[in-house]
């Protein structure tokens, strides 16, 4: 007989989603349970955003030891010790851990099963030998690495995300196939700590973000000796000697480039192959679990959140699907999913994040009332005392002054877009982001000079000008 359980809420999948529903369902005192079938922590914690940043800061790091001697350092740069940097990404995974742990999550009331779920009925999973027929699901389950079919990949021995942090050793040289974000950050990281790197992108890299700013990160890259293929589509691929040969076709033909190491970063593939979703009555759509704006799947009972509904892929975004669901659920409150409240950042150097509307979906919308307004990083004092001022700020303005949606590239990008990403959810204008202090001197100062040229014709309007000539009559 399996054991059977009956909480109000059961969540598959402990990553970003699945632990962020646990988590507030138990402080509300909700009776839950949590399904994980591998690492509790997901994608993030273990495979993606951490270890991924933590490279990031150790590839920065080997960077600015080598290049301090040009503000004024002296000395030797004896070079980098990879495997000193994998130690700090384990450090940082093993830091974190304990807050994403089972004893933790036992601890905060909820049931942890760690094994693999599926749906059996319309209001029943098994995990296990555990039958769970809860009041509502919240499927979490994640992505993984999407691995095109490429002739010959299956015979090679390729990286992903969830291979490439083992590393001990740079690869000599490191091929990289696709231009996103994963592979962009890692190509920096990898030549940053002494690996020669090639990307080939089937079209255009960092495609999702502001063509001109996606430029100057590319532009940055390469200067750092990254190698860049674009409209460079991996044809074929075959062990060759001690290393991997990748062919790829362009305009031009087709070429090939010979590797020690092979990272295939050319997308996700949302994870519900073996969720029994038919059983439960769940349909999917586009690649990804098919959610309403309220992220509830075609069962009504059981909802659907973060990397599996193929949206938005990013930890925040999986995070705020828990805030809603957690509304909808406990509080039966409508909720509506918001996308273009969602920034994304790429963190390269120089950084780069968008929230919001782009200008031609604003144009759509408001015709001729929008308004581009920019600030250049190389006016801003403190961009200049860091040695950093490649980049720029570009706000995307409505009617009445309103932010509808900005870019950044350059220095600190993802931390300066909470400050837009604040403002658009709280539907502030141009008047509210040049009316308040910036500290001198900041990157943040840039938001409120674009905010103040909204204001820049003022001086010349007539109306304004009568005005002022008005008051001056009364002494
Ligand atoms: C290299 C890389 C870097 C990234 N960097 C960033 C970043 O800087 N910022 C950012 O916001 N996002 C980043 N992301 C994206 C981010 O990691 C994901 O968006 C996020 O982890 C999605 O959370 P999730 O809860 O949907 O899924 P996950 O965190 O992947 O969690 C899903 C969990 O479900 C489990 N599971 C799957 N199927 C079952 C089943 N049948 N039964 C039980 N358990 C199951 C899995 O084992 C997994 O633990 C990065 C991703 C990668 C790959
Ligand atoms: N900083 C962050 O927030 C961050 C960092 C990394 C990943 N992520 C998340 O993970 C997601 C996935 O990242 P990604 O970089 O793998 O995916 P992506 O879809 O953004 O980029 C993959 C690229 O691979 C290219 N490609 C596919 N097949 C190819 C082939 N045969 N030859 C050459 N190029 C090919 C595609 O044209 C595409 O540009 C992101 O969209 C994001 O949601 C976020």
């Amino acid at each position: 007989m399996p054991d059977v359980l009956t909480p109000d809420i059961c969540v598959i999948g402990a990553g970003s989603g699945g632990l962020s529903v646990a988590a507030a369902a138990a402080a509300f005192g909700v009776d839950v349970v949590l399904v994980e079938k591998a690492k509790m922590g997901g994608d993030c914690l273990n495979y993606g955003c951490v270890p991924s940043k933590a490279l990031l800061s150790a590839a920065k790091s080997a960077k600015a030891h080598g290049a301090d001697l040009k503000i004024g350092f002296e000395g030797v740069f004896e070079g980098v010790k990879f495997a000193k940097a994998n130690d700090h990404v384990q450090a940082v995974i093993a830091a974190i851990a304990p807050h994403d742990s089972v004893e933790r999550f036992e601890g905060l009331g909820v049931k942890v099963l760690q094994d693999e779920a599926r749906f059996v009925s319309s209001d029943c999973v098994l995990a296990g030998e555990t039958e769970i027929r809860a009041r509502r699901f919240v499927i979490a389950t994640g992505s993984s690495p999407a691995v095109p079919p490429i002739p010959g990949l299956a015979g090679v021995d390729f990286l992903t995300n969830e291979t490439l942090f083992e590393l001990r050793e740079a690869p000599e040289h490191l091929i990289v196939i696709g231009g996103g974000p994963i592979g962009l950050e890692m190509a920096q990281a990898h030549r940053r700590l002494g690996s020669k790197v090639t990307v080939i992108e089937a079209q255009k890299a960092l495609a999702k973000d502001l063509p001109e700013f996606a430029v100057v990160v590319l532009d940055a890259l390469r200067a750092e000796g990254v190698r860049i293929l674009e409209g460079a589509a991996v044809n074929a691929v075959e062990s060759s000697g001690e290393g991997i040969q990748v062919h790829f076709e362009t305009e031009d033909g087709t070429s090939s480039v010979n590797g020690s190491h092979l990272l295939v970063a050319a997308g996700r593939k949302p994870n519900f192959g073996s969720l029994g979703l038919e059983l439960a009555g769940i349909d999917v759509e586009g690649g990804g679990i098919k959610v309403d704006a309220g992220l509830r799947t075609t069962n009504r009972k059981i909802y659907a959140i973060g990397d599996v509904i193929g949206g938005l892929q990013f930890t925040h975004a999986a995070g705020y699907h828990a805030g809603l669901v957690i509304r909808s659920i406990l509080f039966r409150l409508p909720v509506h999913e918001d996308r273009t409240i969602i920034p994304w950042v790429t963190y390269t150097s120089p950084e780069l994040g968008h929230v919001g509307l782009s200008e031609q979906q604003a144009r759509d919308r408001h015709g001729n009332k929008v308004r581009v307004l920019t600030a250049d990083y190389a006016d801003n004092d403190r961009a200049r005392a860091e040695d950093a001022s490649v980049g720029q700020l570009r706000l995307v303005v409505g009617p009445r002054g309103r932010l509808l949606g900005g870019d950044i590239v350059g220095a600190q990008a993802g931390e300066m877009l909470n400050l837009l990403s604040l403002a658009l959810s709280q539907k502030m204008t141009m008047g509210d982001l040049a009316g308040f202090v910036a500290p001198y001197p900041t990157l943040g100062e840039l938001v409120r000079r674009a905010a103040v040229s909204y204001y820049a014709e003022a001086p010349k309007n007539t109306w304004v000008r009568r005005l002022l000539y008005l008051l001056r009559q009364f002494g």
